[in-house]
């Protein structure tokens, strides 16, 4: 319709919330039933996003960048997160979701890919300021690219009309994967619980490890110097009894039955790290889906 009241409310940026309808308690609910062996994450991404929702004017965008080994749930934690923010989900035309692989796969087209994700922002930004970014795979993004958001990100930046201080932005990466691995088999190994592993700790940690990292992103980019993130989020590895709960999950999905002989061959298909321990999966819960498929 030509006078379609959604769109004309959003001409008044600032007011605007076009279909943000954020269910916090739905997204705790869903993550303390789903998310398995992620209290850090859990906590860390559940204090933030309070804070910054129940903020009328936000000084600066929320900004979370999610750490961890694969298959530990960053993906999933995220397509949760626009779940319970947008209508829509993952689907809502205010949910931008890149991949280097399929939006930034071409080097020698740096220029090109620079100019359209800038215009990109701050086009949709203009449309809606309660957008949310999301960046996959940061740890293979050619160098360069995020210099172009960190204007974004911080408090400073302001564009006519628009409040682009309500946007979300998240990032996910495997870099700090090792560290952290690192300090939950040490944790382990002194029989402290997986529980007693605090944020300080690994902040540090992760931090480092995204600035020893040329392939990261984040590379000379001034976004880490500047402190333009609001948390480093830690992903935990998956033990045994996690992977279990994956495979619940995902029976459950399917509206099966748990069934002890399909969880026992996902487990007996699932490489376990460190050698001698064999405490955590090697790929979190990742080949659960479709070892169940093959095993059904
Ligand atoms: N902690 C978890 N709790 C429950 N399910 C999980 C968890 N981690 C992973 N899964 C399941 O495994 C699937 C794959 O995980 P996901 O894509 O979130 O991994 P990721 O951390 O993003 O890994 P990668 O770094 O490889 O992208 C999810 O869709 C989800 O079904």
């Amino acid at each position: 319709a030509p006078w379609d009241m959604t769109s004309l409310r959003c001409n008044f940026g600032a007011f605007c919330e076009c279909d943000f309808r954020p269910d916090l308690q739905g997204l705790e609910c869903d993550l303390a039933q789903h998310l398995a062996g992620q209290h850090l994450a859990r906590a860390l991404v559940v204090k933030a996003l309070k804070a910054f929702v129940k903020d009328p004017t936000p000084s600066k965008p929320l900004v979370l960048s999610l750490h961890g080994g694969k298959g530990t749930g960053k993906s999933y934690l995220s397509s949760l997160l626009a779940h319970y923010l947008f209508r829509g989900g993952l689907h809502s035309p205010h949910v931008h979701h890149f991949s280097p692989g399929i939006h930034f796969s071409h080097p020698n087209q740096m220029e090109c890919y620079k100019k359209d994700l800038k215009n990109w922002v701050q086009g949709n930004l203009t449309a809606c300021g309660r957008s949310l970014f999301l960046f996959d795979e940061m740890d293979e993004l050619a160098p360069g690219l995020m210099e172009v958001l960190r204007p974004f990100l911080g408090s400073s930046w302001v564009v006519y009309g628009t409040n682009y201080r309500k946007a979300i932005f998240i990032f996910i990466s495997n870099t700090g994967s090792e560290q952290i691995n690192q300090v939950a088999v040490e944790a382990w190994r002194s029989r402290r619980e997986r529980e007693e592993i605090l944020p300080q700790q690994l902040e540090p940690l992760i931090f480092q490890a995204v600035l020893d990292n040329p392939h990261h992103g984040f590379w000379n980019s001034g976004i880490m110097e500047e402190h333009l993130l609001d948390a480093l989020v830690p992903f935990l590895p998956l033990q045994r009894h996690h992977v279990r709960h994956c495979v619940f999950n995902e029976l459950a999905q399917l509206g099966l039955e748990p069934r002890d002989e399909v969880v026992q061959a996902v487990l007996d298909s699932t490489t376990f790290f460190p050698e001698e321990e064999q405490l955590f999966s090697s790929n979190g819960c990742k080949m659960v889906a479709s070892r169940i498929a093959f095993y059904l």
